[in-house]
């Protein structure tokens, strides 16, 4: 892989920030005295112990010197600790063929950010220049819309369905270009591929194992980079995990994307990005000079809780949550059934927390952002999902994660008169 090719001027000319690297020489030096980094005296700060009181009764103490290094500057790829822990679960969960592939040009890397939201869109910039086509599953997260559509205008939309992304409608968005084209100076020929493989934002679709290594070779194909944003991953509401693409990249041209939102706490602003180092060291050069790192108290709680956990204990969390997420799904279906037949269709998630449905209208805008809320429910307007969102579409997005089965049922109640209603 030459990683070169996939950067943007902006992101090439980059270049490590002299006081950031100071702080990773204090992080990796501790007795070393310092009159270097602008560290503030610790002795100021008027948290001197936090102590966190978990669910299962657990009570985790930051004892001092825990708490003072939880306050203070440190490395922007993270809390070593934390990093450490996070690597070991990815090896665990996706064992990446890269990871520790003597002489590969792109080892593997990982760097917390703060929430993925943050990495993807400092990815996405250092790899998009201005009118780069990009291809985009499609539709898909809203939040990617708002980093992609102001940086390129030719953002191709791939159509994807309840199992995801689609490999034929990727070949079909890739058809004006051949392979050849990867290594021809000037082409315009996509390089990134990013899409939503479990727990699909805003469809609830999971990308199934067959299709995972269809892209893949297809990717290899065109050598694009595939962005593989996954916050859903530990929602798979069946089991065994489908591998996500990190496990089957023998080439390093997955750049993943995880979040602790949709797991620990969304507040806390912690995602980690993991790929190849040639590109995350381009997103840790835009940190430094940006965030400088993830919130040192948001990491430092969140590797304190890890600890306690272990692995074992991370996935059965995980499991749980997964399980309250399917049983809130089986509700949502269900109130559906009762109140939408007729007036609506919808697919059945496999993970996540959303559910895809299409009304029997031309258009679900107005009806959703005035009607609706008039009537004191919320929906999120299919347009909002679509590359295009000036047009017409009879799609909403329903979230069962945070209601109760008593709201769902009204919330749907009142769409269904609003549907009635004509
Ligand atoms: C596919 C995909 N990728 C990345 C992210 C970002 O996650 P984070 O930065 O790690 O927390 C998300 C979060 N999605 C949403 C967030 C949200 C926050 C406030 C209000 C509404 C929100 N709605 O609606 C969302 O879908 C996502 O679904």
């Amino acid at each position: 892989m030459n990683y070169a090719r996939y950067l943007t001027r902006l992101s090439s000319s980059r270049q490590h920030s002299a006081i950031r690297v100071l702080t990773s020489i204090v992080q990796e030096n501790p007795s070393i005295i310092t009159m270097a980094g602008g560290m503030p005296n610790p002795q100021t700060f008027p948290i001197q112990e936090v102590s966190l009181k978990l669910k299962n009764g657990k009570r985790i103490d930051l004892d001092e010197k825990t708490t003072r290094i939880a306050l203070q500057y440190s490395g922007t790829k993270g809390l070593p600790p934390l990093v450490n822990m996070l690597t070991e679960l990815q090896c665990r969960i996706h064992n990446p063929p890269t990871y520790k592939a003597e002489g590969h040009p792109g080892p593997l890397d990982l760097i917390v950010t703060s929430g993925s939201q943050d990495g993807l869109c400092k990815v996405f910039e250092s790899m998009v220049n201005p009118d780069d086509k990009v291809l985009i599953e499609h539709p898909t997260y809203s939040g990617t819309l708002a980093i992609v559509k102001p940086l390129t205008s030719k953002a191709i939309p791939v159509e994807s369905d309840i199992d995801g992304l689609n490999p034929a409608s990727l070949r079909q968005a890739l058809s004006p270009w051949s392979p050849s084209d990867a290594t021809r100076p000037g082409s315009d020929i996509p390089k990134v591929l990013y899409l939503v493989p479990n727990g699909g934002n805003p469809t609830g679709a999971g990308l199934t194992l067959d299709r995972k290594k269809e892209i893949y070779k297809i990717a290899q194909d065109y050598n694009l980079i595939i962005m593989e944003d996954d916050p859903y991953f530990y929602l798979q509401f069946t089991k065994p995990y489908v591998p996500s693409f990190l496990s089957m990249d023998t080439d390093g041209r997955v750049v993943r994307f995880d979040s602790f939102s949709k797991l620990v706490s969304s507040g806390m602003r912690l995602g980690f990005v993991t790929g190849p180092k040639p590109l995350l060291e381009r997103l840790e050069l835009h940190m430094q000079c940006s965030v400088m790192h993830a919130s040192g108290l948001s990491q430092m709680a969140l590797y304190k809780v890890l600890e306690d956990w272990g692995i074992e204990g991370f996935l059965k969390h995980a499991e749980t949550t997964a399980e309250l997420y399917k049983t809130k799904r089986d509700q949502c279906l269900a109130i559906m059934e009762k109140h939408l037949k007729g007036l609506a269709e919808w697919t059945v998630p496999s993970g996540g927390m959303f559910v895809w449905v299409k009304l029997h209208v031309e258009d679900s805008h107005k009806l959703i952002t005035v009607r609706a809320r008039e009537k004191g429910v919320l929906f999120v307007p299919g347009s909002v999902f679509m590359m295009d969102s000036s047009k017409p579409s009879p799609y909403i997005r329903a979230s069962y994660s945070n209601c109760t089965e008593e709201q769902m049922d009204t919330a749907f109640q009142r769409l269904a008169e609003i549907l009635q209603e004509g």
